[in-house]
């Protein structure tokens, strides 16, 4: 079985596939190590004999998952690198170390899937936008707040923006203007997401003439699916990306 991870800046997305690639047996998404842990501890009839991840935290923080990797699990994790170029698909950052791997991955799993000019977006703590031309060249990219980081700003700053988290996940039920506080920032801050991804399938219209793929992913990528009627929402898109650059031969 080979163990995946895909470290983001909030979760870890995590699942276990079979050597072959071919079936995905166990899945799931945590918020810390040591969670993941005890995720891996009751899965039942585990047996990992190869891991790869792809980490856009810290160095330290992923040298010391990788070392719980080997202890735990006895393997040794490969870990997605930066790269100017994986097959047809080039790096399009003036220093492609600077790219976040998520993205790069996003970016070839994508390209790999669509085989034609792409738009990618991927909506976690940051929303991130990416362009890849029909010929596979990474144009370049967006970057902005997620849902996450808006509404945490919007508290952290004002003195009476406040209320529950179980109110939050209701208000989001329809895009109404807000009659509560926590249905007017919910609601508006979906509309920023919303308004971004609409913004980004302009460009991409200009862009490419000739027709693209959208690629949708991300923890909340369900909250823009209709703002993009053709998108593919694709929540193991950063995998498919992690297999193509790094194989496990
Ligand atoms: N089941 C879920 N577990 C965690 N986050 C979720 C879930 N469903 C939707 N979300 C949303 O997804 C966001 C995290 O997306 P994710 O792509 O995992 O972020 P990151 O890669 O930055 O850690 C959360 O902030 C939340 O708004
Ligand atoms: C933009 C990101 C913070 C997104 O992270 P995420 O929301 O997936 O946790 C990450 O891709 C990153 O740290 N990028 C480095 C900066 C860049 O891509 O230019
Ligand atoms: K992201």
């Amino acid at each position: 079985m080979i163990l995946e991870l895909d470290c983001g800046n909030s979760f870890i997305k995590w699942r276990v596939i079979s050597v072959d690639g071919a079936q995905r047996l166990l899945a799931g998404v945590v918020d810390s190590d040591a969670a993941l842990f005890d995720s891996l501890a009751a899965a039942p009839e585990l047996r990992v004999s190869r891991c790869r991840l792809v980490s856009v935290r810290s160095d330290a923080e992923t040298e010391q998952l990788v070392a719980r990797l080997r202890e735990s699990l006895g393997v040794d994790a490969v870990c997605a690198q930066s790269a100017s170029q994986v097959g047809v698909v080039h790096n399009g950052y003036e220093d492609f170390r600077r790219l976040g791997l998520d993205r790069w991955l996003a970016v070839l799993g994508a390209y790999h899937l669509g085989q034609r000019a792409c738009l990618v977006v991927d909506l976690g703590t940051a929303v991130t936008a990416d362009f890849v031309s029909a010929s596979g060249m990474h144009l370049g990219g967006f970057i902005c707040p997620g849902l996450p980081l808006m509404r945490d700003q919007l508290s952290t700053h004002t003195r009476r923006i406040r209320y529950d988290r179980q109110v939050a996940l209701a208000a989001l039920q329809e895009l109404e203007p807000g009659r509560s506080t926590a249905e007017a920032v919910e609601r508006g801050c979906v509309l920023m997401l919303r308004g971004f991804v609409a913004e980004q399938l302009l460009q991409a219209q200009a862009r490419f003439p000739e027709g693209f793929e959208v690629f949708l992913t991300g923890g909340d990528a369900g909250l823009v699916q209709d703002v993009v009627p053709g998108a593919q929402v694709v929540p193991d898109l950063v995998f498919v990306g992690l297999a193509i650059a790094c194989p496990l031969s």
